[in-house]
């Protein structure tokens, strides 16, 4: 395999559809009027819970399902009208990884990456030196003999990249490939894969069920509820300002900004009668993210403040900052109008009376 960049290719869903029969007749809707369109050369993540759909979205690109309604195009091609001959060569040009791995356990690692390549009719002199090139770019030429049940889980996924890479794809679909791996193993894995991303120039479309995953390799996201997409956009805008309530549920869970106990068992939606406090979500995006706009508030209008909780953090290399806050809750408008003003998102997440 040579280093140069190959032409990533988009994925376009058109308004797709996937409705599955099921034995006692009755009709599930996995994908529902889902449009979506993936950037050629960029790594996407689509993320849902369990059932939401995910898997059946990447099984269409590689034509493993067919739409019901609506189209997949992949670098131009309708997968789901290929047949034969067509499909065949789509399927080139797509490579899928797995959670589980799916490695031949009698084979050895160079030959599991083989095989694509012995399916696809490839000489062996060319597969020799084009397996040899893939075990190094995923760092097993010391491994390249042994068979997968004498591997970690991290390696396993590793022979799993290379063998998806054999037929140098334009795309590389991502099925929680690493959701079977520790938190240490999963990230040497997403590095291997943003390398990949970087040097060959193919298109990632990954699907996963951790917002930390999307964060740390995605720089597209959509979020998929019941077959539907409910929120798509480049990850940074998403984290910074997430319209959906599944995304802000996923993303409370990755930000490490959760409201201490004590305030969230008093925590009400509506504001009670007398004094009380108004608990509010303010995130700090991109050059504000370093301003100290809490200090400014107490100045300019003598409005106290109480932090809750935050945390900053970097999503690709921009700042990206996310505080509990709270305030008397009679300046609460006045509050969040200011700090609107200056650049952060407020959010209103209750009273504390
Ligand atoms: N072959 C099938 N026959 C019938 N129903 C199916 C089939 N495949 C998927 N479904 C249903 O479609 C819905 C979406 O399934 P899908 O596997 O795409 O979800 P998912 O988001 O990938 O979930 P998970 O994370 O649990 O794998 C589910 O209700 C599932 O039961």
């Amino acid at each position: 395999m040579s280093d140069q960049k190959i032409q990533g290719a988009s994925i376009v869903f058109q308004a797709v559809g996937k409705a599955f029969v099921e034995p006692g007749g009755g009709v599930v809707s996995a994908v529902d009027d889902a449009s979506l369109t993936v950037e050629a050369g960029a790594i996407t993540g689509i993320i849902g819970r369990s059932g939401a759909g995910k898997s059946t979205m990447l099984r269409m690109v590689n034509g493993l399902e067919r739409p019901t309604t609506g189209k997949i195009l992949v670098g131009g091609q309708d997968v789901g009208a290929a047949h034969g001959a067509a499909l065949r060569a789509i399927r080139r040009d797509v490579g899928m990884i797995f959670q589980h791995f799916n490695l031949l356990a009698s084979r050895t690692v160079a030959g599991n990456i083989a095989l694509p390549l012995e399916v696809a009719g490839v000489p062996s002199a060319t597969i020799k030196a084009r397996v040899a090139d893939l075990v190094h770019r995923v760092g097993l030429d010391a491994q390249s003999d042994r068979y997968p049940a004498e591997l970690s889980g991290g390696q396993k996924q590793r022979v799993g990249i290379a063998r998806a890479l054999a037929t140098e794809p334009k795309v590389l679909l991502s099925d929680e490939a690493t959701s079977a791996l520790d938190p240490e193993t999963t990230q040497t894995v997403l590095e291997l894969l943003k390398d990949i991303n970087r040097d060959l120039g193919l298109t990632i479309l990954l699907i996963t069920h951790e917002m930390a995953v999307v964060r740390d390799i995605a720089s597209h996201m959509a979020v998929i509820e019941g077959g539907k997409i409910v929120e798509a956009g480049k990850t940074y805008d998403v984290f910074a300002a997430p319209k959906h309530p599944t995304t802000r549920s996923f993303l409370s869970g990755v930000t490490g900004v959760t409201l201490p106990a004590f305030i969230a068992g008093r925590m009400q939606d509506t504001r009670p009668q007398g004094a009380s406090e108004e608990v509010v979500r303010v995130t700090f995006a991109g050059k504000h993210a370093t301003d100290p706009m809490l200090a400014l508030l107490t100045r300019d209008l003598g409005i106290a403040v109480n932090i809750l909780a935050g945390a900053i953090e970097e999503i690709g290399t921009e700042p990206f900052g996310n505080l509990l806050i709270s305030f008397d809750a009679d300046k609460g408008e006045q509050a969040r109008a200011y700090l609107e003003r200056h650049g952060l998102l407020t959010e209103v997440l209750g009273y504390v009376g």
